[in-house]
């Protein structure tokens, strides 16, 4: 094999406070995050949505340096990849490919069909596969190849989700104990896996794999740790009124204090890298709950980041892609069972899981525009007389 390329996927986040807004808008700008009936309403909900989440979102930033360190950190695991690839003989140029924020997954495509690599490899950095992440990269990556000629000719494989490497479940137990044997009584530390949610319909609606992921994932950790400590998995995160997938963190926390639990590390299982919502959302918001609810002794695992166990199962993972049947991006957005990814379906008639989807748009849309009138102080209910 020659040279290859490694196209290393994120979300992206905002390099310094002024990013927050338009970082904010192209997130919420994607029918994979909000999806909606109609594609002519998504830019104007995504400004509304980011313009007024923008300043508590700033303030968040604030709080751990004045911008994300998602860039830095996934480029020094492309570095540190780059290196380990290297010892096992296989030359690569690596490629950071963001979806929401510089660098765009379209300078990384740009740069990478300048460059005369003779295979890519597509890796996400989620461990496991949601709509919501790993789905929308591949969409947009769809998108890509279909305008472009050069994108084409281009041999790649996809490494669609990758919990279940042994590699990463080896880093995952070890930097868990890490963090555990800093206890007096590692054993009896309860580990408190939180993993960022997704709105519910995603899984009971679309079909999205992500919560048997996680939770398969949670059980594997558990396993190659073979510890006897107890357990539990929550997930953190929640954005908007819609419900996500429970329990949500912060309940299962003042759960666990009231049931007298006063030892606990969190384990970001979904993430990694160090982010927002590992140094602001769990260091500080839920640390925060946990110590108001008892728990005095608040530990947290580090994120993967460039740790040596972690890089080497993700180079491990590169040569077996090389090894293996190519997977395109066709392959992998359709072989998960009934994922829907956006646009939905073709519509059937009766009471189906379209016309409940329907309903929850329409009531949706509904709010939407009365929280819209509610702010701007003009619209229908106004004209009619219902509002003042
Ligand atoms: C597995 C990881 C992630 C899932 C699943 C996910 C789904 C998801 N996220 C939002 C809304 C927001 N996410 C934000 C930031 C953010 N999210 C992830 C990961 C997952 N998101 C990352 C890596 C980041 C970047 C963090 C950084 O350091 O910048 C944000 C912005 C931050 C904030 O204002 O809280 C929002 C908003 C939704 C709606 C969603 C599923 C539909
Ligand atoms: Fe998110």
């Amino acid at each position: 094999m020659g040279r290859i390329g490694v196209l290393l996927l994120n979300l992206g986040g905002p390099d310094k406070l002024e990013d927050v807004g338009p970082f904010l808008y192209n997130l919420f700008s994607d029918p994979e995050i909000i999806r909606l009936p109609f594609r002519w309403m998504q830019k104007p909900l995504a400004w509304f949505i980011a313009t007024r989440r923008q300043k508590t979102s700033q303030e968040n930033y604030k709080q751990i340096g004045g911008g994300s360190p998602l860039r830095r950190i996934t480029e020094e695991q492309g570095e540190a990849i780059k290196c380990q690839l290297g010892k096992l003989g296989q030359e690569a140029n690596i490629y950071v490919g963001m979806r929401y924020w510089h660098p765009y997954t379209e300078e990384a495509i740009a740069q990478l069909t300048q460059d005369n690599i003779d295979k890519l490899v597509i890796l996400p950095l989620y461990p496991q596969f949601s709509i919501s992440t790993s789905g929308s990269s591949f969409r947009l990556l769809e998108q890509l190849w279909k305008e472009n000629r050069k994108l084409q000719g281009l041999e790649y494989t996809v490494i669609p989700s990758w919990y279940k490497a042994s590699g990463y479940l080896q880093a995952m137990s070890e930097l868990i104990i890490g963090e555990l044997e800093k206890f007096p009584d590692p054993d009896h530390v309860h580990i408190f896996f939180s993993a960022h949610g997704v709105p519910k319909s995603y899984v009971k609606e679309a079909g999205d794999p992500y919560q048997q992921e996680i939770e398969e994932c949670t059980y594997l950790i558990m396993q190659t740790l073979n510890r006897p400590n107890p357990h539990t998995l929550a997930y953190q995160s929640r954005v908007g009124p819609v419900e996500w997938l429970q329990p949500y963190t912060e309940d299962a926390l003042k759960e666990l204090g009231a049931k007298g639990v006063k030892n606990l590390v969190v384990v970001p299982i979904s993430f990694v890298s160090e982010h927002i919502e590992t140094l602001q959302e769990i260091d500080i918001e839920y640390r925060e709950i946990a110590e108001e609810a008892g728990i005095h002794n608040f530990g947290r695992v580090p994120a993967p980041n460039t740790n040596p166990v972690f890089i080497q199962a993700l180079s491990d993972l590169i040569i077996d892609a090389l090894k293996q049947p190519n997977l395109k991006l066709s392959q992998v957005t359709q072989m998960k069972k009934r994922v829907r990814m956006y646009p939905q379906e073709r519509w059937e008639w009766g009471i189906t899981t379209s016309a409940e989807v329907w309903n929850g748009r329409i009531a949706m849309l509904g709010f939407i525009g009365l929280m819209i009138e509610l702010v701007t102080g003009k619209g229908l209910l106004h004209v009619i007389g219902l509002l003042h």
